[in-house]
């Protein structure tokens, strides 16, 4: 008997928490849920409360109801949050803190060509972001005569070693799915171990000795700053980048430049237990309130959220709902086009259907 996937007995079901959050989180997030629900999948959906918004509501940016509501779920999409740039006493980054709470150690962000004005062509590439450390470990101080701030930054070879063999495993998947095909797998190691010899001394030392293990996948080191001049310069010749947290953080939005913006690329807070996808971009208040915020970004997250989660014919079939949405030219301005959040959003939907 040839039974529907609906039908079939091992279907899995999945409970996912939404996080919209602030500005155009509250956008993008019900946008990639339609896209989300129009799949055909078993999929609950659970929305939770985060961000500047719940901080002043609340008192807390996080608040312990949201943690506890994800343990009983398979994975989160999160939108974005207005997190300020001064110090707020009791606030803190929810997306930062759920990376360190969860563990998510891995960032996983995908930069890949579009069909888009300014896209650079035949951009493929990983950014391997470490996502729990550096100085996201967020201990600042002011000394005591308020002229002196310090910040206080954390490499271990532990999370290093992690993240770095994320780096190595996905290139060697990437070869395997031919992401890049007729080229070797290669991790590029990014880091300023001319300057900064212990820090990031050992997480070059760290990566490169994890590289001993992959003989397939070439490895090479790179400086950051001259890595972010190559990238805008070459953008085709990387495969996969691995870089300490902050780094990863300003390398994936000059990457995400290369291909059509923010408004298109994804990222996965990936952990051994939990995922918490994401856009790069954030709440973007220029622009929120308008129905104007590109939803790409959070939909393709949507996608690496089912593909960690084990689905990822489901995550193809976005990903290329996009591409033809894309293709078509149906753009919101932040690509030079007229369409609202609510067109682009009703358009993937109508491709995945007519797929
Ligand atoms: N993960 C997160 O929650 C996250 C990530 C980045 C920034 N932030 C926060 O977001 C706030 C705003 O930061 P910012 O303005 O520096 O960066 P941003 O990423 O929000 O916006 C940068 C620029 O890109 C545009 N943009 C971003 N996403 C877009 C989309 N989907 N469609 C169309 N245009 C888009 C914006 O309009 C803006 O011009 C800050 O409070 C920051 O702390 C949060
Ligand atoms: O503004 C925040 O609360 C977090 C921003 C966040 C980061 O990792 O620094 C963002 O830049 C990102 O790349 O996810």
């Amino acid at each position: 008997m040839n039974l529907q996937k609906e039908d079939a007995p091992d279907r899995r079901r999945y409970r996912i928490a939404l996080i919209p959050g602030d500005g155009i989180g509250g956008e993008v997030v019900p946008a990639a849920r339609q896209v989300l629900e129009s799949l055909g999948l078993d999929l609950t959906f659970v929305e939770l409360a985060a961000g500047w918004e719940t901080f002043q509501r609340e008192g807390t940016a996080l608040p312990a109801e949201t943690l506890a509501a994800l343990e009983r779920c398979h994975g989160a999409l999160f939108g974005a949050v207005s997190s300020p740039s001064h110090r707020v006493e009791g606030y803190t980054s929810p997306i930062i803190a759920l990376r360190r709470h969860l563990d998510l150690y891995a960032n996983l962000r995908p930069v890949v060509s579009a069909p888009v004005p300014g896209s650079q062509p035949d951009v493929d590439l990983l950014i391997v972001r470490e996502n729990t450390e550096c100085l996201y470990v967020k201990q600042e101080q002011l000394e005591d005569d308020g002229e002196t701030a310090v910040a206080r930054r954390v490499i271990t070879r532990r999370a290093s070693a992690r993240i770095a063999r994320v780096a190595f495993e996905r290139a060697r998947a990437r070869q395997a799915a031919s992401a890049r095909p007729g080229r070797s797998p290669r991790v590029t190691v990014v880091h300023k171990a001319n300057v900064l010899p212990l820090t990031d001394g050992l997480f070059r030392e760290t990566a490169l000795a994890v590289a001993a293990d992959y003989p397939d996948v070439a490895v090479e080191e790179q400086i950051v700053d001259s890595m972010a001049y190559r990238l805008i310069r070459e953008p085709q010749r990387y495969d996969v980048i691995l870089a300490p947290n902050l780094y990863g953080d300003i390398l994936s939005d000059a990457a995400a430049a290369l291909v059509g913006g923010l408004g298109l690329v994804a990222s996965a807070n990936v952990g051994d237990r939990f995922v918490v996808a994401e856009p790069v971009h954030g709440s973007a208040p220029d622009i929120a309130g308008q129905g104007i915020a590109n939803p790409v970004a959070t939909v393709r997250a949507a996608a690496l959220l089912l593909a960690a989660l084990g689905e990822p014919e489901a995550a193809g079939r976005i990903e290329r709902a996009v591409g033809r949405v894309l293709a078509d030219g149906i753009w919101t301005p932040d690509l030079g086009g007229t369409a609202r959040t609510g067109q682009v959003t009703r358009a993937i939907i109508q491709a995945l259907q007519s797929s």
